[in-house]
């Protein structure tokens, strides 16, 4: 099975190109192929396809290998692999996820390769069915006390077609990630779990993010999280619509549009290519 490890802004996933491949049980595969010592090393598994109706269809497995919606940083990797691999001419591309289709604008340098890509990350959900989340299906969950064992927030829980829970802090360096995400991750709220972005605002204009992925634990960045905090700090007054976000792992730009849409933009970066034999894999 060949692979191709991509990064953007130090979200990392193992890419397999489906359309000469084929793939199974693909759960299973995306936690040992996301292990950093037995596997190969990611924060998951995106399996790029044919599709009916996009230039590619992806699907997106979280290193424990749950299924997810969509992938912003992994989605601006499978662009730049088509581009590259010449399966689409074009530096407009359509990709079809699971939170539907996605429209997407390449930048390349003076060889022609991907240095930039812009996303249309589709507008936000802001009703509590779209996540889900317990309560009443309508109500958005804007600014509600979130309470942990020992600790309560405000929480702005919101879908960007996978489901986000932003809370604004002082110093996103003295958040105790590893115990507070996974609380909030499995917390009774969200019967398919959540991800979990707690944001520092350094202006109206730039804010600092640290996330902790349902499925992945603590990343170094998450394109829909981010798409999510720009809407959550729009709306909550924090910040203007066009945000320079610095996660981790590197910086995106991001406009939360008046038509609706979260334009996300940010680097694609090939880091290797590989094969690997599945049934030893997954011994
Ligand atoms: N952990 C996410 C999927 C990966 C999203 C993230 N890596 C991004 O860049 O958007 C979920 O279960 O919804």
């Amino acid at each position: 099975m060949r692979f191709v490890k991509m990064q953007g802004i130090g979200n990392d996933y193992v890419y397999i190109d489906g359309f000469d491949q084929q793939i199974e049980q693909p759960e299973r595969l995306a936690a040992r192929v996301s292990d950093r010592h037995f596997g190969i090393g990611g924060d998951g598994l995106i399996l790029i396809l044919p599709s009916q109706i996009a230039d590619a269809r992806m699907r997106v497995f979280n290193a424990d290998g749950s299924e997810a919606q969509m992938c912003g940083n992994g989605i601006r990797c499978v662009a730049k692999y088509l581009y590259e691999a010449r399966r689409v001419q074009r530096r407009e591309l359509t990709i079809e996820t699971a939170a539907g289709l996605r429209q997407l604008q390449l930048r390349t340098d003076a060889a022609d390769r991907v240095v930039q890509v812009s996303v249309d990350m589709g507008a936000p959900r802001l009703q509590r069915s779209a996540l889900p989340m317990t309560g009443p299906s309508d109500e958005q969950a804007l600014g509600v006390r979130l309470e942990l064992a020992d600790q309560a927030f405000e929480a702005y829980c919101l879908s960007m077609g996978n489901p986000h829970c932003v809370i604004f802090v002082p110093d996103v360096a003295a958040v105790p990630l590893a115990l507070w995400g996974p609380q909030i991750e499995t917390h009774a709220w969200f019967p398919e779990r959540i991800n979990v972005e707690f944001v520092q605002v350094l202006s109206p204009e730039a804010v600092r993010q640290r996330t902790w992925e349902r499925g992945a634990g603590e990343t170094l960045a998450c394109g829909t999280g981010a798409s999510a905090v720009t809407v959550a700090g729009f709306l909550s007054g924090r910040t203007g619509r066009r945000i320079r976000n610095q996660l981790t792992g590197g910086e995106l730009e991001l406009y939360y549009s008046e038509e609706g849409p979260v334009i996300m933009t940010g680097p694609a970066v090939e880091v290797c290519r590989g094969t690997f034999v599945p049934a030893e894999l997954l011994t």
